[in-house]
C-alpha cells in the first residue's frame, strides 16, 4: 500500500525530510508522531503527491503519486490547514468529495455531518477549530480512499467529540478496511486508535513498530545517585535529573520483570514510563538530553 525508500526532500536548502524508509503492505490504523518541524507534514505530502521528493522511492498502491492524477484515487490527505475555498460550506464541501473520490460514501458522509451536528449552510471559514476537524474527519472518512491521511484530527475536538471520532473511525475501518495514516504531537490522543508507529524526528523515520511493543519501553528509575547509577550500566539514558543526592533518570529499554528486581535489590524506584514521556525524551536534540544534571 505505501513503499518508501531512501526518500529525501528539500525545500531550497532546508531539509526536511532525509532517507526515510517506510513500508506496509496491509490495511492498518498507523499513527505519525513527531515534535514540532520534525517532518511529519512534510512526509504527508509527499505521500499524496503534493511535492516532489528529491531522492528516493516513492509508492502508493504501485503507483508514484507526484503529478498523477490517477494517484486521487488512491490517497486522501486531509490538511491541519486545509486549503477549503472560502466561499464553501458544507454542501460544497460533500459536492467536491464525491467529485473526486469514486469510493465516496455519500450515506456516511450525510450521517457524519448529522453526527457533529455541522450546520450544512454555513461557511467553512467561519467554522470553530474543533468544527473544521470534524469536516475534515467527515471528508476522510467517506472518501473510504484506499490511503486516508489525516493532520492531526483530534485538533480542537472536546472529550465527547473525540470519543464520537474514535467510534466512527473504528467503525468505517471494519466495515471498509483500508490504510489510515494519523499524525500527531500527543500520542495519548491517538494510542486507542493506532495499531503501529512511526515516530519522526530529526527528518527521518527513526522507529515504526507496534504500539504495544513501543509502550513498553522507558525504563525510569529514582533514587540516591550512587544506587541508580549501579543500575543503568551501559544502557542509554534518554533523561537524566540530578537535585542533591536524588538522582532521576529515563533509559531507552523495555521495562521488564528483570529491571524490577534488579531497581528493588539496591532500593531504587522504578516505574514505565508514560509513552508520550518516553517519545519526547528519545527525540530530544542531543546537547539537550543531559540539561538537567
Ligand atoms: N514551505 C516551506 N518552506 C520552507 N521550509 C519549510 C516549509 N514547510 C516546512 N518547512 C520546514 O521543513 C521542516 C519540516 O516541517 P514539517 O512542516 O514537515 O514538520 P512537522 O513535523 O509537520 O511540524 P509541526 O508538527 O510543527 O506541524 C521544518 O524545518 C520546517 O521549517
Amino acid at each position: 500500500m505505501i513503499d518508501i525508500h531512501n526518500l529525501s526532500f528539500s525545500y531550497g536548502d532546508v531539509t526536511a525530510l532525509e532517507k526515510v524508509t517506510l513500508q506496509e503492505d496491509k490495511p492498518i490504523i498507523t499513527g505519525l508522531w513527531g515534535r514540532n518541524g520534525s517532518g511529519k507534514t512534510t512526509l504527508m505530502k509527499l505521500i499524496s503527491g503534493l511535492e516532489k521528493p528529491n531522492q528516493g522511492k516513492i509508492n502508493v498502491n504501485g503507483i508514484n503519486p507526484y503529478n498523477n492524477k490517477e494517484a486521487m484515487n488512491h490517497v486522501t490527505f486531509m490538511q491541519e490547514n486545509h486549503p477549503f475555498s472560502d466561499l464553501w460550506d458544507v454542501e460544497d464541501a460533500l459536492r467536491f468529495g464525491a467529485f473526486f473520490n469514486k469510493n465516496w460514501d455519500q450515506k456516511l458522509g450525510d450521517e457524519l455531518i448529522d453526527m457533529f451536528e455541522l450546520p450544512r449552510k454555513k461557511k467553512i471559514k467561519q467554522f470553530s477549530k474543533g468544527m473544521q476537524t470534524m469536516i475534515k474527519i467527515t471528508l476522510g472518512l467517506a472518501s473510504k480512499s484506499p490511503v486516508t491521511i489525516m493532520d492531526e484530527p483530534s485538533n480542537g475536538l472536546d472529550a465527547h467529540m473525540r470519543k464520537q471520532f474514535y467510534d466512527v473511525l473504528l467503525d468505517s475501518y471494519e466495515e471498509h478496511p483500508r490504510l489510515i495514516m494519523l499524525s500527531t504531537h500527543h500520542i495519548d490522543e491517538l494510542e486507542p486508535l493506532c495499531e503501529k508507529i512511526a515516530v519522526v524526528d530529526q527528518q527521518t523515520i527513526i522507529r515504526y513498530e507496534e504500539i504495544e511493543k513501543l509502550k513498553n519501553y522507558g525504563v525510569h528509575l529514582s533514587g540516591s545517585v550512587e544506587s541508580v547509577e549501579s543500575l543503568f550500566g551501559n544502557s542509554k539514558i534518554i533523561d537524566k535529573r540530578k537535585l542533591g543526592k536524588q538522582m532521576n533518570v529515563m533509559i531507552d529499554e523495555p521495562f521488564n520483570a528483570d529491571w524490577e528486581r534488579r531497581a528493588k535489590e539496591v532500593g531504587v524506584n522504578i516505574e514505565k514510563a508514560p509513552l508520550q514521556d518516553y517519545l519526547v525524551n528519545l527525540t530530544k536534540k542531543e546537547g539537550k538530553k543531559y540539561e538537567h544534571a
